[in-house]
Formats: structure tokens, C-alpha cells, sequence
């Protein structure tokens, strides 16, 4: 495909998902339906796509309407393209461009309101700037770009270096994050990861430095008994189960025991070994654990970065029925901590009502449980954004 006709496949998948269409449905459906398109031209329209997500609003208003055809012309307006080459009307470019749309201009968000040239929802502007305080604009800038891709090498299957050395082999250039041990940054070539011989083995895992730090975070050790009551995909519990080094129990459970689907798979090309189990069979036997993680469902908007269209399909009715499920999660969680043991309870949210204050009125109505520390981790640490605490009941 052409760079012209990349933007005409754009500019139509952006008029379905302001239409309402999830984006990651509107991206898979169309590479199936367009074999013309090589892997080249998918990966270039998805960054087009998720780069225009990520600064919806703020490219609407340069672009002087919410339509697919002005945002990606605000957007290429704003990475410096010669316009008239691109849309010219010929062959599958876009059509010319009108006097109006070749007056575009990015200065135009200097009189903007603040909720738009930070690209947010505007009921969340004042929970965001509480929370942030002077962070805010610089949090909210960085979010508007690409996240970085993140691995976490797994001790169980081999070596940093040893996994730099083999993701070298393949093209992977990547660096070690000096702030989370065993954590890489991949500097090229991060779409060969998932393909790569140190993926498939087990030796890494796609996981961002701050779900790495949280984990780590929560001390998991050799021999303890382990709940991830929030497992989902198993993330958390792959990382967890190698900073134990193989040694000991861990639970696997999930609300929602379909989101664990791919965990027992997962498990074993780590060479880690999980217990799954559902909300019955967690309440028929109790487990008594020196550790319980409560990776709680949350806003997501420490990952805005990379899941822009949850940025824009959050309600505030939305907020409210989260902040009553993370109460609930934690009073079912608890019962599991025994005593002398500790819960840790994370979100990858910015915001103080997902995060400290549901720990404080979880204390309130939880007198045996202390705060040991919290961690509070924005995008200028480099990662998501993710919050936890790591209390210990008496
Ligand atoms: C943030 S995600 C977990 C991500 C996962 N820990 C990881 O690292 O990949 C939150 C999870 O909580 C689960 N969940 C929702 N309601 C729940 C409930 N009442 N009890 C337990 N888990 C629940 C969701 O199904 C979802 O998988």
C-alpha cells in the first residue's frame, strides 16, 4: 500500500470507531477482510489508529470536527507532512484537500480548555488534577504518546543476559531498566517479540516495568502460600511464581475463571506451577496464605497509553460501579490473609478514589489490617501508571 492509501484505510477505521466500534475489533476486522495489506501496512495504520486514539480530543479540535478524515489531517498536519502529496484524490489516496482543511493548524490547541489539550474526559479532569496536583499536565502529556514495550526475564528459564544475547539473535535490540532488576526495555524491533525463540520458550514475558515493580513490591518469597485473587491472564502470577523461585503455593483465581484460559498454557512454558481455582472451590476450602494480591479492575488510566479507546469509553457511571467492586474484592479477598500475612491491593489507575482512599476505607471497616507502604508509579518513572499498598493484618 501506499502512504497516501494507508491513510485512506485510517481515516475509514477511524469513522467506525467514532461510530462506537471497538478499535482492536475494527483493526482485526479489516486486516482479515484486506489481504492486499502486508504486515508493514497493518502495523503502520494501527500506530495511525492508536496514535489518534491517544489524542482524540485535542485532534478533533486542530482538526475542526470529530471525524475520521480531519483527525488523521491534524495528526499528519502534526508529524510534518507535505499534505498535498498525500491527498491527492488518485488511485486509493484520500480525496484533495479543501482550502479549510489546508489551513489546519496545529497552534490552534493553545485555546483549547485544559480536559482537551490533555486529551481526557472532562468529568475526570478534577479527580485527575487532585490526584496528580502538579503532576498533572506532565502525566497527561506523556500519556498521549507510545508506551514502551517491556519484558520481564523469567530466572526459572535462564539469564538477563542470557535473554538479551538471544533477543540480539533475532533483531531484539533491548536494555536493562536499572530501577526493576530483571526488567527489559526493547529499544528495536518490538514487534518481533511475540515470535521470537525467548518468547517462545519462556524465557520472557511481555509485561510492563510497573506490573513488574508491583509484584515485587508485594515480597513474595520461597515457600510462602500465594493468592492472586485478580489473575486474569496470569501476569502478575507468572512474575510472581518466578520471584519464588518455583518454591511453594500459588492460587490462581479470577472472578471471571474464563479470563484464566491461557494461564495453565502460559504456566508451563514459564516452568512455573499454578493452582487454579474458582470463587467456589476458594470458599468450600480456604486456603491460609502469607500473601494475597488483589490486582484490582480499575479505570485503566495508568495504561491509557496503551489502550486509548478505554480512555474514551469510560463512564462516570462506569467509576462508580468500579469503586463499589474494589470494595467488595477486598473485604472477599482478605478473609483468605492469615494472621501475621499481607494483602496487597494495586490498580494501574492515577486516581486517589481507586487507590489510597479505597485503601483507607478498607482499613476503617478492616481494624486488623495495617499499612506496611504504599508505591504510587505515573508514567514519569517510565512504565504505567500503577498504584499499591501492602498491608499486613495483626
Ligand atoms: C486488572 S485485571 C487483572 C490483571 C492480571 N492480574 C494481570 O496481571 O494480567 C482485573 C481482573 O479482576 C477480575 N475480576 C473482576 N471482578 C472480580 C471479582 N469479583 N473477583 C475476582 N476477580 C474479579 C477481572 O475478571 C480481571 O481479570
Amino acid at each position: 500500500m501506499t502512504p497516501a492509501a494507508r491513510l485512506s484505510a485510517a481515516i475509514a477505521l477511524m469513522d467506525d470507531i467514532l461510530a462506537g466500534a471497538p478499535a482492536e475489533k475494527v483493526l482485526v476486522r479489516w486486516a482479515r477482510q484486506s489481504r492486499f495489506a502486508g504486515s508493514r501496512d497493518r502495523a503502520a495504520i494501527r500506530d495511525i489508529v492508536f496514535d489518534i486514539l491517544r489524542r482524540r480530543r485535542s485532534l478533533a479540535w486542530i482538526g475542526g470536527a470529530e471525524t475520521g478524515r480531519a483527525m488523521v489531517i491534524a495528526h499528519q498536519r502534526g508529524e510534518g507532512e507535505d499534505l498535498d502529496t498525500l491527498f491527492t484524490g488518485d488511485g486509493y489516496a484520500p480525496d484533495a484537500l479543501t482550502d479549510a482543511e489546508r489551513a489546519i493548524d496545529p497552534d490552534r490547541l493553545a485555546e483549547a480548555p485544559l480536559d482537551v489539550r490533555l486529551d481526557v474526559p472532562a468529568f475526570l479532569l478534577p479527580e485527575l488534577r487532585r490526584s496528580l496536583g502538579d503532576d498533572l499536565e506532565p502525566v497527561l502529556t506523556i500519556m498521549q504518546s507510545r508506551a514502551p514495550v517491556d519484558l520481564r526475564v523469567n530466572p526459572l528459564r535462564g539469564t538477563v543476559s542470557g535473554a538479551k544475547v538471544m533477543l540480539a539473535q533475532e533483531g531484539i535490540g533491548a536494555e536493562e531498566i536499572a530501577a526493576v532488576p530483571g526488567a527489559l526495555r526493547v529499544l528495536e524491533n518490538p514487534r518481533r517479540v511475540a515470535g521470537s525463540r525467548a518468547y517462545r520458550s519462556g524465557l520472557v514475558e511481555l509485561q510492563d516495568a510497573s506490573s513488574q515493580q508491583v509484584t515485587r513490591f508485594a515480597r513474595p518469597e520461597a515457600g510462602m502460600t500465594v493468592l492472586d485473587y485478580c489473575a486474569g491472564g496470569g501476569g502478575k502470577t507468572l512474575a510472581l511464581a518466578a520471584l519464588m523461585g518455583g518454591q511453594g503455593r500459588i492460587i490462581a483465581h479470577d472472578g471471571n475463571p474464563r479470563r484464566m484460559k491461557d494461564l495453565p498454557e502460559r504456566a508451563s512454558r514459564a516452568g512455573a506451577k499454578v493452582e487454579l481455582r474458582d470463587t467456589a472451590s476458594l470458599e468450600a476450602t480456604p486456603p491460609r496464605c502469607d500473601l494475597v494480591l488483589v490486582d484490582a479492575p480499575c479505570s485503566g488510566s495508568g495504561a491509557w497509553r496503551r489502550n486509548p479507546d478505554g480512555k474514551w469509553t469510560l463512564t462516570a457511571k462506569d467509576m462508580e460501579k468500579l469503586l463499589v467492586l474494589q470494595a467488595r474484592i477486598l473485604d472477599a479477598a482478605c478473609a483468605y490473609v492469615k494472621p501475621g500475612g499481607s494483602l496487597t491491593f494495586a490498580t494501574c489507575s492515577l486516581m486517589a478514589c481507586e487507590n489510597r482512599d479505597q485503601v483507607d476505607a478498607f482499613r476503617a471497616r478492616h481494624p486488623d489490617f495495617t499499612i506496611e507502604d504504599d508505591l504510587v508509579l505515573t508514567p514519569k518513572d517510565g512504565g504505567d501508571g500503577f498504584y499499591a499498598a501492602r498491608m499486613r493484618r495483626g
